[in-house]
């Protein structure tokens, strides 16, 4: 079932290791089949060295295993409420990466302070609100997701052009018009996180760029209706 999808998946995986996004079996990424309302994720806990096609799950949208030998990723619930709230976008990562978790775990947004961040965020990548206990007891990783939703959704951010969130206390998660395009994202925002941090010990000063520079670089590479993640 979902082979090519499981493929994509796979290799989308592989590459978090190659992109030194990933230690040991932190973070994941899924694929979604939009006609079939069913995604294909990661396996909880298994080293990306030994990873095989046949052992990627597939859940449906209430993350009941359809198909696999082992469990899903425990981030699955998130990645399910990503898909069901945002409609254009067909993978899902989350990483560790250590610059990212470094603004996450801080609590700061990633200001746009370069053409580099703007070609690809069309504004401040933001940190959401810390989780309070019973969103922490109760369904922690569905709650996440829903956290996620109302950061985009308060901030007035498109996700088809915001394909990035830092989620507080936590880590990066981004996303994409296909599973390597979400990858493609968790890079560029893991090396955009890197520069802004020493832009800010450079300049303690230092403000959000211009937004006439910021629009021009996303915009002219994306298109204002373009669904992004067409790098
Ligand atoms: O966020 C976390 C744990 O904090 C996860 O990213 C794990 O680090 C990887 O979990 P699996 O996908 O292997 O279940």
């Amino acid at each position: 079932m979902l082979e090519e999808l499981k493929k994509e998946v796979l290799e989308a995986n592989l590459e978090l290791p190659k992109k030194g996004l990933i230690t040991y079996t932190w973070g994941n990424v899924s694929g979604i089949d939009r006609e079939k309302g069913l995604i294909v994720i990661k396996p909880s806990g298994v080293e990306y060295d030994n990873m095989k096609v046949e052992d990627l799950v597939v859940v449906d949208f209430n993350g009941k295993v359809v198909e696999g030998h082992y469990k899903p990723s425990s981030d699955t619930a998130t990645h399910i409420e990503l898909y069901k709230a945002f409609p254009n976008i067909e993978g899902v990562v989350h990483t560790h990466s250590t610059w990212a978790t470094i603004f996450s775990q801080a609590g700061k947004d990633l200001v746009a302070y370069g053409t580099t961040h703007a070609d690809y965020f069309c504004g401040d990548i933001p940190c959401t609100r810390k989780m309070d206990p019973a969103e922490i007891g109760g369904e922690y990783e569905r709650e996440t997701g829903t956290v996620i939703i109302e950061t985009i959704k308060e901030r007035g951010l498109n996700p088809d052009h915001m394909p990035a969130i830092l989620v507080n206390s936590h880590g990066p998660f981004t996303w994409g018009s296909s599973p390597l395009n979400a990858v493609h994202n968790a890079v560029v925002l893991e090396e955009l996180a890197k520069m802004a941090y020493s832009t800010e010990k450079l300049n303690n000063e230092v403000k959000q760029m211009q937004t006439e520079l910021l629009e021009k670089h996303f915009y002219r590479k994306h298109g204002k209706d373009a669904y992004y993640g067409q790098n």
